[in-house]
């Protein structure tokens, strides 16, 4: 992760200054003493080479990792010490419940020395790191410092720490996600998606994925193989990609982030379309449905977490389409980062009523109407909207 927010350079304008303080952050997870591994990888690998312990089930019966509470204790921190602990409000989806009980002792131990191991790898980023390193007080305080209700007024960050969590247990596509609402509109989004390959048909390989790339990318590898980070500012029509820094390269100023744009491609027979890989969190037989009469003739894209919000942005694919079950509540770190970056890379995000999603009701998307559909072109984007009306009376969702 804390590849993530670094790649705004002093040169790229598309941010404010203060937040380009920041975006060493997303670059700066590196976690212990391992080389050319960043934090989370570093977590993944060890999470699918052992038992799975430390992958803990919530009340909903989603998993959650060290991983995703290690996330949120050094972005929480991290902004904390930038920006001023009692002026920054976070919303984000972890809590401490679960790491407070007594009998987490050795869980909470894990995330206080992945939280301490990434902390002291931010000089390397321009950051501060810790004078001292942390202690489970402070590192729970930092989780649940992310207590911000979020709302229509005022400022404050939706963190996703780790985004498809089911994704990053199996070893294949996550994603960190930090978007900064300012009286309820995205107005900064940044994803970090380290594993995302360089080549994107390596995308298609879900549930393979780690066992083909390891095999095809040695882990001492100092190229770009996998991993980026993509952000965009609101109003600056414009959305950048840096690829992860491997190993312990030097950085270097300005960075190397590129322009991305969506896809041109409008032919819907021509198009990828992409979706959760989890029949339970979208319906693949309504999208199958949708897919047909608006002549996508693909197989669909199946990804885990917003690396198909970057997909869309990067012009590896042209539509993302989600139906969560009826009575499910989207949440709005799932979406913030990935539709400003989608939008500003030229890109149409809304619900299934072609009405924008709105972040400023809290922690969820409310009235949001019965999915979400995000587009290369506007299109794509007609089509799909006028299909989903033609198929959803006779749709069992
Ligand atoms: N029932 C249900 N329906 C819809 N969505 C749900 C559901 N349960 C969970 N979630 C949220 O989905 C997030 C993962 O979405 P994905 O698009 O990555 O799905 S998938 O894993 O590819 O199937 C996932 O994000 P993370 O928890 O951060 O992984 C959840 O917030
Ligand atoms: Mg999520
Ligand atoms: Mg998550
Ligand atoms: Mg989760």
């Amino acid at each position: 992760m804390a590849n993530t927010l670094y790649y705004c350079s002093d040169t790229d304008s598309s941010l404010p200054s203060e937040l380009q303080h920041l975006m060493p952050l997303f670059f700066s997870t590196k976690a212990g003493s391992a080389r050319n591994h960043h934090g989370q990888v570093k977590v993944q690998e060890s999470l699918i080479s052992k038992t799975n312990s430390q992958v803990q089930a919530k009340d909903d019966n989603s998993p959650v990792t060290v991983a995703d509470w290690s996330v949120q204790a050094t972005v929480s921190w991290i902004l904390s010490e930038t920006l001023g602990s009692r002026s920054v409000a976070i919303v984000a989806e972890e809590d401490v419940q679960t790491l407070s009980k007594p009998d987490s002792a050795g869980l909470l131990e894990a995330v206080v020395q992945t939280v301490n191991d990434c902390l002291a790898e931010a000089p390397r980023f321009g950051l501060k790191a810790p004078g001292t390193i942390l202690g489970s007080t402070e590192v729970l305080e930092a989780i649940s410092h992310c207590n911000s209700a979020g709302g229509p007024s005022g400022r404050f960050w939706a963190l996703d720490p780790v985004d498809g969590t089911l994704g990053f247990v199996r070893g294949d596509q996550y994603a960190v996600a930090l978007a900064l609402i300012e009286d309820g509109e995205v107005v900064l989004g940044v994803l970090g998606c380290p594993n995302y390959p360089m080549r994107k048909e390596w995308l298609s390989y879900h549930h393979r994925y780690h066992r083909i790339i390891s095999k095809l990318t040695p882990p001492t590898s100092e190229s770009w193989d996998k991993g980026c980070v993509i952000y965009a500012r609101r109003g600056s029509g414009e959305a950048w990609m840096q690829p992860l820094i491997q190993g312990h390269k030097k950085l270097v100023w300005p960075n190397s982030a590129t322009p991305v744009r969506v896809s041109t491609v409008e032919n819907p027979a021509l198009a990828t379309f992409c979706e959760p890989v989890e029949k339970a969190n979208s319906s693949h037989s309504f999208t199958a449905g949708l897919a047909h009469s608006v002549g996508l003739r693909k197989q669909p894209l199946r990804v885990y977490s917003m690396v198909k919000y970057a997909a869309i942005a990067r012009g590896d694919a042209e539509v993302f389409m989600k139906f969560a079950r009826a009575g499910y509540k989207e949440k709005i770190w799932d979406h913030a980062a990935g539709v400003l970056i989608i939008q500003e890379a030229g890109g149409v995000v809304t619900d299934a009523g072609g009405c924008p999603l709105n972040f400023s009701k809290g922690m969820y998307l409310e009235g949001l109407d019965r999915g979400i559909i995000a587009c290369a072109g506007v299109k794509l984007h007609e089509k799909i909207i006028k299909a989903v009306d033609a198929s959803w009376n006779s749709s069992s969702l």
